[in-house]
C-alpha cells in the first residue's frame, strides 16, 4: 500500500479520470494511498455500472467489477493482464473488513454521509457522495410512496375489473391483478418479459382511472404523462396505445382522455441545454396526476432519482419493463432491485385479501410469502401473448432467461421457423447471404430505396403526401432486419461490421457507396443519434435514413436524413451537415437497440469471450426479434458460458430500502 499514488500508474485498468480523482483527494484531502486506490476503483467501477464499490465483491471477484458496459472492445491488447492480477499485490494479508475499519479511520475523505465528505462508506459498500445520496434519496422516496398502507376496496372496483378484463380467461389473470393493485397505492411495477401485456395492462389502468376521474362529481379528467428512455422506445408505445385504445371496453369519453403521445423521459422531465438539471424537480413537480414509463429497465440511478424527485407525492407512477433485459448503459440497474421479488412474488396474507376482495382471484401458493411493502405493488406478467408457447424465440428467450445452455443449444441447433443459428467463416460471406437474401434482409429496404414516387417532391416548400408516405415506407422497412453486435470494436463488433455491410449491400448491386472513402454520407446510409439534441430535438437512440432527394428549388438532388416524427407527414428532414454524432446503424450494439424491435434480429458473437458477453445481453438480443431471430458468429460454441455470465451490479438500492424498512 505504501508504493502508492505512482503505482497507480500501473493498474492498466484505470482510465486518467480515475486517476485524477485519486490525485484531487491527495492534494486537497490529504488522501494516504489505500483511499486514493479505492477511490479510482470506486470511480472505475462506477464507469462499468456499478453505483458503488463492493468490498467484498473486490475480493472475490474483481474482474467483474472492471468491465465496460457500452464502451467494450474485444481487441485482447488493452487488458494485458486481469484487475485481479494486478489488484492482488495491493490486498494482499487484507479482507474486505480490515479496508473498511482502515477507510474509516480517514475522516477527512471517508464518511458516513452525514458529513460532506468526497467519499461514503456504507458498511462494506464505497460510494461517491453524489451516488450515496441519489441513492439514499431514491430509496427514501419509493418507500414514501409505499408507507400510506393499503387503501379500502372502492365498492366500483370489483365491477370495472370484471369489465375491464371480461375476455381474460387465466386463473390467476395477473393482468387483472396488476391493475387492481396500481389503484392503491402512488407507485406500481409492472414487469414481463415481450409481449406478455405491459402495454395492454397499462391501458386498462388508465381507463380504470379515468373513468373514475371523469364520472366523479367534479368530474375532472386526470393529467397523464406517458414517457420512455429513448425516442424509438417512445415511439413503439406510442404506436401500441394508439392501437389498444379502440378496443378498450369502455367510453368513448374515456378513450378521448387518454393520451397517446408518448415523449423521451428527458423531455417529460424538462432537460435544458447546456445543463444537467431538469426543469422540474422536488420545488417544481411535473403537473401530472398519473405518469407512466415503459422500458424502465434503460433507467439508470441518476434518471431514476430525478424521476422520483419531478413527481408530486399523489402523482401516480406506474413503471413497465422487463426485469431481465440488460441494465441502463449508465450506473445502477434500478428496475432489476425494485423488481428483487417479482419472480416469487412475495404477496403478504393482507395483499392477498385485498386482492381476493378486489378481484375474486386467489393467486397460488408458491407466490405467498412476507414480501417487502414494494413486492405488494409489483406484478410480473408470466405468459407471452405475441409468441406462441411452441415458438421458437419465445423458447429460446425463456432458456436463456433460465440458464438452460441445453435447452437453448438444442433449440439453435434443431432450428425451426423462426430461430437459426449461422456459424461464419473470418470473413463473415456467410452474413452477406443473409442480409442480401429474398426476407428479413435489407433487400426490401434498398429496393423501396430505389424506387421514389415518380411525381413532385415539394409543394409549396412542403414534402408532398407520396414523397413523405415514401419517406414512411422506408423508415419502417429498416426495421425488417438489423444486425446487432455484442461489441462496439473490433473486427466483429459494430465499427468492422458497419462498413462490411455496406460493401457486401455494394456487392449485391443493392447500394452505391460514394468513390472517396472518405465521404460517409449516401442514400441509403441508416444513421443511429447517439446524444440526445435538443436543438435538433433528436434523441439518443434515433434512426434516421439519408436519402437523395429533388432539390428543393433548382436543378439537383440533395441529401437529406430522415427521421420519424409525430407529425402530419410522419416524417422530418435534417441536413446530414447539422448531425455532428451519428453512427452508421447497419450494425448497432444489443445496448442501443433496447426499446426497438426488428422483423429479423441477427445478433452477431465475436470470435472470442469478453467480460461484457452475458445472459441478460443475449436475452435482450433475442427479445428484440419479432418474427426472426438468427444467431451467428465464429464461435458459436461460446453460448453456454455467455448464458452462465449472469450481470449482477453494484448497487446498494435494495439494502437501503430494507433498512428503511425496517426502521420505521
Ligand atoms: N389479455 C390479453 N388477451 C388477448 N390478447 C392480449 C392480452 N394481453 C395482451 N394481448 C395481446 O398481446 C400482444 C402483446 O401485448 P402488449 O403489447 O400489451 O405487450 P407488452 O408486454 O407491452 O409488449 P412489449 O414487449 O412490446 O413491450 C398484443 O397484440 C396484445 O393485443
Amino acid at each position: 500500500m505504501d508504493r502508492l499514488p505512482e503505482s497507480l500508474a500501473a493498474l492498466t485498468f484505470l482510465a486518467p479520470l480515475d486517476r485524477a480523482l485519486a490525485q484531487l483527494l491527495a492534494s486537497e484531502a490529504n488522501a494516504g494511498p489505500r483511499v486514493q486506490l479505492l477511490a479510482a476503483l470506486t470511480s472505475r467501477a462506477l464507469a462499468s455500472g456499478h453505483v458503488c464499490l463492493e468490498l467484498e465483491r473486490l475480493f472475490s471477484d474483481p474482474d467483474s467489477l472492471f468491465t465496460g458496459a457500452d464502451d467494450a472492445s474485444d481487441s485482447p491488447e488493452k487488458a494485458p493482464q486481469p484487475p485481479s492480477a494486478q489488484l492482488a499485490p495491493w490486498f494482499a494479508g487484507q479482507t474486505p473488513a480490515s479496508l473498511a475499519a482502515a477507510l474509516a479511520a480517514e475522516t477527512l475523505c471517508v464518511g458516513d454521509g452525514n458529513a460532506t465528505t468526497p467519499l461514503v462508506l456504507d458498511g462494506l459498500r464505497l460510494y461517491l457522495l453524489r451516488n450515496w445520496r441519489m441513492e439514499q434519496a431514491l430509496a427514501q422516496a419509493v418507500a414514501g410512496r409505499l408507507a400510506a398502507g393499503t387503501a379500502d376496496i372502492p365498492a366500483t372496483l370489483p365491477a370495472q375489473l370484471a369489465t375491464l378484463f371480461a375476455g381474460n380467461t387465466q386463473d390467476p389473470d395477473w393482468q387483472r391483478l396488476a391493475v387492481a393493485l396500481a389503484t392503491r397505492a402512488p407507485l406500481q411495477v409492472i414487469t414481463g418479459g415481450p409481449g406478455t401485456g405491459k402495454t395492454t395492462t397499462v391501458l386498462r389502468l388508465l381507463a380504470l382511472l379515468q373513468e373514475n376521474a371523469l364520472y366523479a362529481d367534479d368530474g375532472r379528467a386526470l393529467q397523464i404523462r406517458l414517457a420512455a428512455p429513448t425516442g424509438k422506445a417512445a415511439a413503439r408505445l406510442s404506436e401500441s396505445i394508439r392501437k389498444g385504445i379502440a378496443q378498450l371496453p369502455t367510453s368513448d369519453l374515456v378513450k378521448r382522455h387518454i393520451p397517446d403521445r408518448v415523449s423521451t423521459l428527458h423531455r417529460l422531465l424538462g432537460a435544458q441545454a447546456g445543463t444537467r438539471r431538469f426543469r422540474h424537480h422536488a420545488q417544481n413537480p411535473l403537473p401530472a396526476d398519473v405518469v407512466v414509463v415503459d422500458e424502465a429497465s434503460m433507467i439508470d440511478l441518476d434518471l431514476a432519482h430525478s424521476l422520483f424527485m419531478a413527481l408530486a407525492p399523489n402523482t401516480r407512477l406506474i413503471l413497465l419493463g422487463d426485469k431481465d433485459q440488460l441494465a441502463s448503459v449508465e450506473a445502477g440497474a434500478v428496475l432489476a432491485e425494485l423488481c428483487r421479488e417479482a419472480s416469487t412474488g412475495a404477496y403478504s396474507p393482507a395483499t392477498l385479501a385485498w386482492l381476493a376482495q378486489a378481484t375474486g382471484q386467489h393467486i397460488p401458493q408458491p407466490y405467498h410469502g412476507q414480501g417487502s411493502p414494494l413486492a405488494q405493488q409489483t406484478v410480473m406478467l408470466r405468459e407471452s401473448r405475441r409468441f406462441a408457447s411452441d415458438s421458437g424465440i419465445g423458447q429460446l428467450a425463456t432458456a436463456v432467461n433460465a440458464n438452460d445452455p441445453e435447452t437453448a443449444l438444442r433449440l439453435l441447433e434443431a432450428g425451426s421457423e423462426d430461430i437459426a443459428q449461422l456459424a461464419l467463416a473470418p470473413g463473415a460471406g456467410e452474413l452477406a447471404g443473409l442480409l442480401t437474401g429474398s426476407q428479413g434482409s435489407y433487400r426490401a429496404f434498398l429496393l423501396t430505396l430505389a424506387q421514389p414516387p415518380a411525381t413532385a417532391c415539394w409543394a409549396a416548400g412542403e414534402l408532398t403526401t407520396e414523397w413523405a408516405a415514401w419517406l414512411k415506407a422506408l423508415l419502417l422497412r429498416f426495421d425488417d432486419c438489423r444486425v446487432l453486435c455484442a461489441l462496439r470494436q473490433g473486427p466483429w463488433g459494430v465499427s468492422g461490421l458497419n462498413t462490411r455491410i455496406a460493401a457486401w449491400l455494394q456487392d449485391a448491386g443493392l447500394l452505391t457507396l460514394p468513390a472517396q472513402a472518405h465521404n460517409q454520407w449516401y442514400a441509403g446510409r441508416p444513421v443511429l443519434v447517439l446524444a440526445n439534441d435538443y436543438g435538433l430535438n433528436l434523441m439518443n437512440g434515433d434512426i434516421g435514413i439519408t436519402v437523395a432527394l429533388p432539390a428543393p428549388e433548382g436543378n439537383g438532388v440533395v441529401l437529406r436524413v430522415a427521421f420519424p416524427e409525430d407529425s402530419d407527414t410522419g416524417v422530418r428532414l435534417v441536413s446530414p451537415a447539422r448531425l455532428a454524432n451519428v453512427d452508421t446503424a447497419w450494425a448497432m450494439t444489443v445496448h442501443k437497440s433496447q426499446g426497438s424491435e426488428f422483423g429479423h434480429a441477427i445478433l452477431l458473437l465475436p470470435d472470442r469471450d469478453s467480460p461484457v458477453l452475458t445472459r441478460e445481453l443475449i436475452y435482450t438480443g433475442i427479445t428484440r426479434a419479432k418474427s426472426r431471430f438468427t444467431l451467428a458468429g465464429p464461435q458459436l460454441a461460446l453460448l453456454p458460458q455467455l448464458i452462465a455470465r449472469a450481470t449482477r451490479r453494484s448497487s446498494g438500492l435494495g439494502a437501503q430500502l430494507d433498512r428503511l424498512w425496517k426502521t420505521p
